[in-house]
């Protein structure tokens, strides 16, 4: 079969959203259309990223050759390359052999994909709806991403930071106790990822158990948030719940998010009653001068099946324009 030429832009176009454990990709066949053809694989079972991609292609695609490609990973970007956080994944943006090709930020794309999230995408976890402005993204999965969205006159802006290596957002005694307990074996300085994340639940579950002077049983995070009965587990989840009110607070003064702040991650959509009923709210307003202020600011759990896909392909969309016209 002759090879076909594929030009910068020719639909359609590859998104991805690659984490440390599972590599979601998707196609875009009409700008501004959500991604169809998704498929979720393992990323251990590639050597590399350009093999995960081709094998997506072939096996999920019907062999196409996309014209463009925006990737979302779980790492730093240092312009064409990447090498992800909890992955052996590194390299270039180059060896895809796509036309036009870009990385975000993982937390990047989810900034990208906030003014595109709608219905029953989004649950209010306070405050009031989201309105114009600043926005900000932050989530506890395998670590803790936390990103921005600046409108522009030229479209919305995302700000990629690393505001989960932030030190931890420590408030209440029992939580002073627990940075203690994790200084004392072994962790000088503790930072907000080290228990709001996954992983943080397990390690903030294992600090407790010292604080308590009880033996627990090594849990993984969906053991802790599976056993509601369990006290231990019931206090691991809610100092989670507090401290994360008062790290999203922290997010929302810094970046002057008065278009809301958006909660995202593997971790909370398992949980969404429980968060709705801790002290997150409570704990987010908590705030002796700007208490007023923070009031005013929405909360909002994002419950959408891969927001970081729609991210990637807005941003293309965006971008598409752009290029083409320039
Ligand atoms: N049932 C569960 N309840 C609570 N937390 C969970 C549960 N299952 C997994 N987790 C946590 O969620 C984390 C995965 O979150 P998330 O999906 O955001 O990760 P990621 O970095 O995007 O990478 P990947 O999706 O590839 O794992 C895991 O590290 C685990 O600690």
């Amino acid at each position: 079969m002759p090879e076909v030429s594929v030009s910068a832009f020719d639909l359609p176009w590859l998104v991805a959203d690659i984490g440390g454990t599972n590599a979601r990709f998707g196609l875009v066949t009409s700008p501004g259309a959500r991604p169809s053809n998704v498929a979720v694989l393992p990323g251990a079972d590639y050597p590399t990223l350009p093999e995960a991609v081709a094998a997506y292609l072939a096996e999920h695609a019907g062999g196409v050759r996309p014209g463009a490609a925006c990737l979302a990973l779980a790492g730093p970007i240092d312009g064409e390359h990447y090498k992800l956080t909890n992955s052996h994944w590194s390299g270039s943006i180059r060896d895809l052999d796509v036309p036009y090709a870009r990385l975000l930020n993982d937390f990047e794309a989810l900034a990208v994909s906030l003014p595109h999230l709608e219905g029953d995408e989004l649950v209010s976890l306070g405050g009031p709806a989201p309105g114009h402005g600043v926005k900000a993204v932050l989530g506890p999965g395998t670590g803790l991403g936390v990103g921005g969205l600046v409108p522009t006159e030229r479209g919305w802006t995302a700000v990629p930071g690393e505001g989960g290596h932030a030190t931890v957002p420590v408030f209440e005694p029992r939580e002073i106790e627990v940075v203690k307990a994790l200084q004392a074996h072994g962790l000088p300085h503790v930072v907000a990822e080290h228990l709001l994340s996954g992983p943080g639940l397990v390690r903030l579950h294992r600090a407790l158990a010292l604080v308590n002077g009880v033996t627990a049983p090594e849990l993984t995070a969906s053991d802790i948030v599976a056993r509601v009965d369990d006290s231990l587990c019931a206090e691991t989840v809610d100092v989670f719940c507090g401290m994360l009110g008062t790290f999203a607070g922290n997010v929302a003064l810094t970046l002057g998010a008065r278009g809301g702040v958006y909660l995202a991650g593997g971790v909370l959509p398992r949980i969404v009653e429980r968060v709705r009923a801790s002290a997150f709210r409570t704990r987010f307003e908590d705030n002796p001068d700007m208490a007023a202020y923070l009031a005013g600011i929405g909360t909002v759990l994002i419950v959408a099946a891969q927001p970081g896909m729609t991210g990637a392909a807005a941003w293309l969309s965006q971008h598409a324009r752009t290029e083409l016209v320039s």
